[in-house]
């Protein structure tokens, strides 16, 4: 059964005047099919505005679709019988850390959510202590979240959802508000909770260079998905990438450039070890 699995999903906001009255609607996401397995990482990507969120907010049921159906972990998100269920087993991680963290000590926050869920008393302090540690911070478990960078505090803001023991996690833009020391680090996080819990990730971006690694990639553009496939197939494409105001790694960008230039380099470079590869091997030819 797939985690997440959207079928020609529609979500229309309502448009408003200055007074409120509703004058029209506005199609977010128009029509999307995906399919995520239990255990992939899945990107998405996609420029302002493209209804990346809208359609995230779909995976734990804070949106339900208005055409189209949503199912999590084989559950339609439109029975609300179905709504615990669902929140449990996606949960969201947004941009800002500020607007997710609520309690004043790190490891009293990350136990609201599994105590909202009924865990008895020693398994919450269980699970803190392991999604603590699971986003390396158990050592400021003690600590006030307000003292803490943007990238630790986005830590924070993941092991209060691994501690809600989720099969799925959805990152919204979870480093775009972080410097790049920040951004690498709940990259990083992210990866290794993959390996230590095998969790579904899927991460929602308009950085490249962090979808590199992503089994299966989506693009999206104006409601619809534009582009699927493996970060390789989707980035041997730089002039459709263009087209929907994407860019490719830095590294791709440059392998293009060499190729372009008559080097013997494949489309859909990824890593910066497969260019200095390549670049060996041209060499040596040329000796
Ligand atoms: N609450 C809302 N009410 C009305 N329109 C909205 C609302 N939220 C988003 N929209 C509109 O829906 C469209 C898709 O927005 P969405 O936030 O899903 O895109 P996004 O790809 O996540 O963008 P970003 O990268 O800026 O977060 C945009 O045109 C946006 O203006």
């Amino acid at each position: 059964m797939e985690m997440i699995q959207a079928e020609e999903l529609v979500y229309e906001y309502e448009k408003r005047d200055d007074e409120g009255n509703v004058v029209g609607m506005h199609r977010a996401v128009d029509g999307v099919d995906i399919d995520v397995r239990p255990g992939q990482f899945v990107a998405i990507l996609g420029h302002n505005g493209s209804g990346k969120s809208t359609l995230a907010k779909h995976m734990n049921a804070i949106l339900v679709p208005t055409g189209g159906t949503m199912w999590v972990n084989g559950r339609d998100t439109k029975d609300p019988n179905e709504l615990m269920n669902v929140r449990q087993s996606a949960g969201m991680v947004f941009q800002n850390p500020d607007n997710q963290i609520i309690g004043t000590v790190v490891e009293e926050d990350v136990g609201f959510g599994p105590e909202n869920l009924g865990v008895p008393t020693d398994e919450i302090w269980k699970r803190v202590e392991d999604s603590l540690r699971a986003v390396g911070m158990l050592e400021y478990r003690k600590n006030s979240p307000n003292k803490l960078s943007g990238g630790q505090k986005q830590r924070v803001a993941i092991a209060g959802v691994i501690a809600m023991e989720p099969q799925c996690i959805v990152l919204d833009e979870p480093t775009a508000m972080l410097d790049p020391n920040g951004r690498k680090e709940v990259l990083r996080t992210v990866h290794e909770l993959r390996k230590r819990k095998n969790v579904t990730v899927i991460l929602i971006t308009h950085y490249m260079e962090e979808v590199v690694d992503a089994d299966w990639v989506y693009v999206m553009d104006s409601g619809h998905v534009v582009m699927r496939g493996t970060p390789r197939q989707i980035f041997s494409q730089v002039d459709e990438l263009k087209k929907y105001h994407l860019d490719v790694p830095q590294v791709t960008m440059l392998a293009e450039e060499l190729r372009k230039r008559g080097m013997d380099i494949p489309k859909g470079i990824l890593h910066r070890e497969e260019l200095v590869e390549y670049i060996m091997k041209a060499q040596k030819k040329d000796a």
